[in-house]
């Protein structure tokens, strides 16, 4: 060793490593403070207070004390129709709370001036987390194609609501069942989702099930770890932090790989005239609409079978754990809500309206005609929300935006949010908004339709009670043009499930709905809650 190296090395003590990487870490803090846009002072703030000092402690705070500033600002600010600004994670600008009077002004402007996905990238940290993959193709197929597909997906996704209840919560009609509630979740809606997502074989593939929920859970984790670093710092923290993503993704890959293939294979064939595909259809779900989608847009060529792999990732996201949240969520409100004979009703509803559908499986009309279901399921997504806010836009154009009722201008970079969790225990919107009241919804339809004299603008008010409905006052599927695509698909879902899981089970109440727990606006759920179950006599 040279005499200059040997120096070198006993300038570093542990003491001034400690203090070289305490320096670097409050510069990157001020660098990334002076990047993020200033808010006018006359916007009214909650938090522990401005400058740098109450920055940091807005940034520590913000784990633990999110809600609380946002139940305060709701009370201060958004009842009396003003806008006011809540800390956020330390890797985010703070947000601008929009009253909801002002929800279409906020929802209307064009994405190249507020973008949600540009929102979505900075919460979820996409440039790292997607393996380099934009997520505009998957979301814009799957706006297009999902919808239009529903119906003729509707049997095969029965099939496999129904096959992975039986295995999951079992078919003894003599013992009781005790079961972990989100694992039961878990052992449900991967399969169910996938069977739109990669079709009807690769749904029943557990490894593969097992790599995308692995792929989501790094997602959630990850992005919690990077919201507590500075900005400036997450091309290199990512880099370490996202490892597990790639590994999962490759894993993943080698099992779809071979589907993707002979799907682009088989459908090239059958676009080139090949006669012995004349009678040949392929399968609907994502894989075949992102190759259609492709060919439309006309560069198929470039959609390598990876490029597709890596596209689904976004959507499984999206789709999974929302889906899985929601379910748990709401049996647990189920069982432990006020009305004992709610699940009774639910069963008598499900019986009847089943009964009617002549083939023995669900159609579109039928589950439509849910109105109880769907609004015990509507309720539980009210009540029992799981982010504080699902709704965030960024502002991407780079003169700002305006707010000409209040007069305060969002400059570029600002995010803007919607208060779901506010709203939706809102005594003056829903009274007696903490309770679980399962058919707050489809009484006011059973009212009526019960009536002789209906008119036209109150039949339309009742349709907009159903689960899929968004508005101002019900966000948990977001508003507006990016309200979630995937809705009327986990409608369609959850009411199969829920329809399912109360004609053909017995589930015991809970005493006590177990409580979540909170890190800054997300919900951690109580994973620990079980239910026990037992297969109701004659049904096996
Ligand atoms: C109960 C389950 C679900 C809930 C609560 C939910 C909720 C949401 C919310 C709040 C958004 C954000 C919209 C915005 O920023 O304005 C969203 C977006 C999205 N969701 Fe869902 N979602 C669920 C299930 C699904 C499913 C099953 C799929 C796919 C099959 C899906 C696909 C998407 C996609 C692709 C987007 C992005 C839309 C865009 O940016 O235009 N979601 N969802």
């Amino acid at each position: 060793m040279t005499a200059v190296s040997s120096h070198v090395l006993e300038l570093l003590t542990p003491g001034r490593i400690t203090v070289a990487l305490l320096v670097f870490t409050v510069s990157s803090f001020i660098v990334d403070f002076t990047w993020k846009p200033r808010y006018p002072a006359s916007l009214p703030r909650v938090g522990f207070g401005g400058g740098i000092i109450g920055s940091v402690r807005n940034w520590l705070g913000y784990i633990t004390h999110f809600n609380a500033w946002v139940e305060e600002g709701y009370e201060k600010y958004t009842k009396h129709e003003r806008a006011y600004v809540v800390p956020s994670a330390p890797s985010r600008p703070q947000e601008i709370v929009v009253p909801r009077s002002q929800t279409s002004w906020l929802l209307e402007f064009p994405d190249r001036i507020v973008s949600a996905k540009e929102a979505h990238a900075d919460i979820m940290h996409s440039e790292f987390q997607f393996l380099q993959t934009d997520d505009d193709f998957p979301i814009t197929t799957l706006h297009k194609h999902l919808a239009r597909n529903l119906v003729g997906l509707l049997p095969g996704i029965q099939d496999d609501v129904h096959e992975s209840i039986d295995a999951t919560f079992g078919t003894d009609t003599d013992g009781w069942k005790k079961l972990n509630l989100w694992e039961a979740w878990l052992g449900i809606v991967p399969r169910v989702t996938n069977r739109a997502l990669v079709g009807k074989d690769m749904c029943k593939n557990k490894a593969f099930l097992d790599s995308q929920v692995a792929f989501a859970d790094a997602l959630v984790r990850n992005s919690f770890i990077l919201n507590m670093f500075p900005k400036i710092l997450h091309p290199i923290v990512a880099r370490f932090v996202v490892a597990p993503n790639w590994w999962t993704w490759r894993k993943s890959f080698t099992m779809i790989r071979p589907l993707i293939e002979q799907r682009q294979h088989d459908m090239a064939r059958k676009a080139g005239g090949d006669p012995e595909y004349d009678t040949w259809e392929p399968e609907e779900c994502l894989i075949t609409w992102m190759i259609r989608q492709a060919q439309a847009d006309g560069w198929a060529d470039k959609l390598e079978a990876s490029l597709i792999s890596k596209s689904l990732l976004p959507i499984e996201f999206a789709a999974i754990h929302t889906t899985v949240i929601t379910g748990h969520g709401l049996l647990l409100d189920l069982l432990s809500g006020p009305d004992e004979g709610v699940v009774g009703v639910l069963r008598d509803e499900a019986n009847q309206v089943f009964s009617e559908q002549k083939t023995g499986y669900w159609t579109k009309d039928g589950l439509s005609r849910l109105h109880r279901i769907d609004s015990a399921i509507r309720e539980s997504m009210r009540l029992s929300h799981f982010a504080t806010a699902l709704t965030h836009r960024k502002v991407v154009a780079k003169e700002g935006i305006t707010n000409a009722k209040e007069g305060w201008h969002a400059p570029y970079g600002s995010f803007l949010m919607l208060d779901l969790a506010g709203t939706h225990h809102d005594p003056d919107i829903y009274p007696e908004p903490y309770k679980y009241d399962a058919f707050r919804f489809s009484r006011a339809r059973e009212e009526f339709e019960a009536r002789q004299e209906k008119d036209a603008e109150e039949a339309l008010r009742i349709k907009r009670l159903g689960m899929v409905t968004t508005s101002d006052t019900y966000l948990p599927f977001s508003h507006g043009r990016h309200a979630c695509p995937g809705r009327f698909f986990v409608a369609h879902e959850l009411k199969m499930i829920l329809a399912y899981l109360v004609r053909n089970y017995e589930i015991r109440r809970i005493e006590q709905r177990p409580k979540p727990m909170w890190i800054g606006q997300t919900i951690v759920p109580p994973l620990e809650a079980t239910i026990e179950v037992r297969r109701r006599k004659g049904t096996a």
